[in-house]
């Protein structure tokens, strides 16, 4: 899809693991690389990237000013600061993306010039190997044609759905953190594995081609969890005495109030 801002100039501000995944989806979607101007506090991160990635480098002033899309990848606490810097740089007009979890439209526009578009984007990091998920928001000022550059942009790394801002929160704590979760259960059944007296590169390879054959039977057959699952459960058989162990120790329920905790605390995260 081809949008007005296609190959137009970017500014990526806070070049840590998000805005490299980000940055290395858009160059491998075919966006030109002295197109991205990345700015970072830290100078040997931009360092690394310009030299990884052929891309300019500068001051958040220098990226702001040539900039058609700004798109933000701080830390929600670094943000106040930021848009200090980026509201006495931008053009009228240039669409603002933040990427920070908690941080809302009303947040990012009430510290950037009047009537500057903003849009809200919950991304998560395998985006670094184009498997992305990525939900927008439309703050007041961003009209369709905007939240389709978003959509492009976040296009490049992986899938995109458009949301109501109100469920972000809810997004957050579910597709921006879930990796960290799988990552936690990936760890330990390897865990396990070793328990069980396999050496430790075999039990890592049995599991994450287990995850990773689950998840393309999810993805490609379209069945719902509840059905692969019974169809591992044999009556008597030896996944249903693992099943009704997590069942005692209450798994289910604890990812439940898990899930609750980090929606919480994307709520928090605009207060400060
Ligand atoms: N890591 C993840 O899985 C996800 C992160 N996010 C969001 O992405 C944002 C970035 O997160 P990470 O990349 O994990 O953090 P990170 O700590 O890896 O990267 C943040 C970068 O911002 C830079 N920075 C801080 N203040 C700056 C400033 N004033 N000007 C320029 N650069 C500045 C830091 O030096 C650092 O390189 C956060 O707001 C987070 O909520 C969203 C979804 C998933
Ligand atoms: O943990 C965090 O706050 C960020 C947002 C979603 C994933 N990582």
């Amino acid at each position: 899809m081809t949008t007005a801002r296609d190959h137009s100039p970017i500014a990526l501000l806070g070049a840590g693991v998000m805005g490299e995944a980000l940055l290395s989806g858009l160059l491998r979607a075919g966006h030109p690389a002295r197109l991205v101007t990345v700015s970072d506090r830290n100078p040997e991160r931009t360092a690394q990237l310009k030299k990884g990635y052929g891309v300019r480098v500068g001051s958040t002033a220098d990226a702001v000013a040539g900039a058609d899309t700004v798109v933000i990848a701080v830390k929600p606490q670094d943000m106040t600061t930021l848009l200090r810097d980026v509201s006495d740089h931008l053009r009228p007009g240039t669409l603002v993306v933040s990427l920070a979890a908690g941080i809302t439209t009303t947040f990012l526009q009430d510290r950037l010039p009047d009537g500057t578009p903003v849009a809200r984007v919950m991304p998560n990091t395998p985006a670094l190997v184009d498997e992305g998920m990525a939900a927008v928001s439309a703050g007041t000022h961003c009209d369709e044609a905007h939240v389709q550059i978003a959509t492009d942009l976040m296009r490049a790394c992986g899938r995109v759905v458009a949301v109501p801002e109100h469920y972000q929160d809810a997004v957050t704590a579910i597709s921006g953190s879930g990796p960290a979760y799988i990552f936690y259960v990936v760890e330990a059944m390897i865990e396990a594995g070793v328990l069980l007296g396999l050496p430790r590169a075999t039990a890592t390879e049995l599991v994450v081609q287990t995850l990773y054959g689950a998840a393309t039977m999810l993805k490609e057959t379209g069945t719902h969890p509840t059905v692969l699952r019974e169809q591992v459960s044999s009556p008597g058989g030896t996944t249903m005495s693992a099943l009704r162990e997590l069942d005692d120790h209450k798994v289910r329920a604890a990812f439940l109030t898990a899930m609750e905790a980090a929606a919480r605390r994307s709520a928090e995260l605009a207060q400060g």
